[in-house]
């Protein structure tokens, strides 16, 4: 039984490795980010709004309780949820887990293009998200580095690289 979950922080590519891997070894794929927002019909955004980062850790963690009964799956969780309450211990009971590990700067390009999904960069300038980038992950890497597997994930830009990212995973994971 296949029971995957990639972590690593915003921008990582766990949702876009974990669809395309899902795809290669032709098993199902779940977000938790997409599996929350359709659940309460509002996005990631939306509930951050309603009820603050607190509510949506809690929400976030049923939701991961939830997603985990699947067999057969990728699951790609959002980059805090390593890092709240027993999360991460509980995802390596359960399932394998693989931290994404990309450099801060490549982190940072793509998350200037695609910060305005996410909540808790929304609004920040160049040098201050930078800078908020190389603080939180500093902050979480102790949650990320108990993962099962570490595996760099700093070449997603094209097709071609993310194709050659799978094979790499699915080598590692020896699936
Ligand atoms: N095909 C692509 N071409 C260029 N950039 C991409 C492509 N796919 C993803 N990215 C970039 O990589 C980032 C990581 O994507 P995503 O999978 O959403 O990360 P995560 O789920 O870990 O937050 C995206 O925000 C985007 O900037
Ligand atoms: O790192 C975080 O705290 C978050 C990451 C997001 O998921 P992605 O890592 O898929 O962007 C999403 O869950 C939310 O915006 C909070
Ligand atoms: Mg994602």
């Amino acid at each position: 039984m296949i029971r995957i979950f990639l972590t690593g922080y915003m921008g990582a590519g766990k949702t876009t490795l974990g669809k395309a891997f899902a795809r290669k070894l032709n098993i199902p794929f779940v977000d938790l980010d997409w599996y929350i927002e359709e659940r309460f019909h509002k996005t990631v955004g939306e509930l951050f709004t309603e009820r603050g980062e607190t509510g949506f850790r809690e929400l976030e963690r049923t939701m991961l309780h939830e997603v985990a009964e699947f067999e057969d799956v990728i699951i790609s969780t959002g980059g805090g949820a390593p890092c709240f309450f027993d999360n991460m211990e509980f995802m390596n009971q359960v399932g394998k887990t693989v931290f994404l590990n990309v450099h801060p700067d490549v982190l940072f390009q793509r998350l200037c293009i695609a910060k305005q999904q996410r909540p808790i960069l929304q609004g920040k300038q160049d040098e201050e998200l930078k800078e908020f980038i190389t603080q939180a992950l500093e902050k979480r890497a102790p949650y990320y580095t108990q993962a099962h597997h570490i595996f760099n994930a700093d070449e997603l830009e094209s097709y071609h690289e993310i194709e050659a990212s799978v094979d790499r995973l699915q080598e590692l994971l020896e699936l």
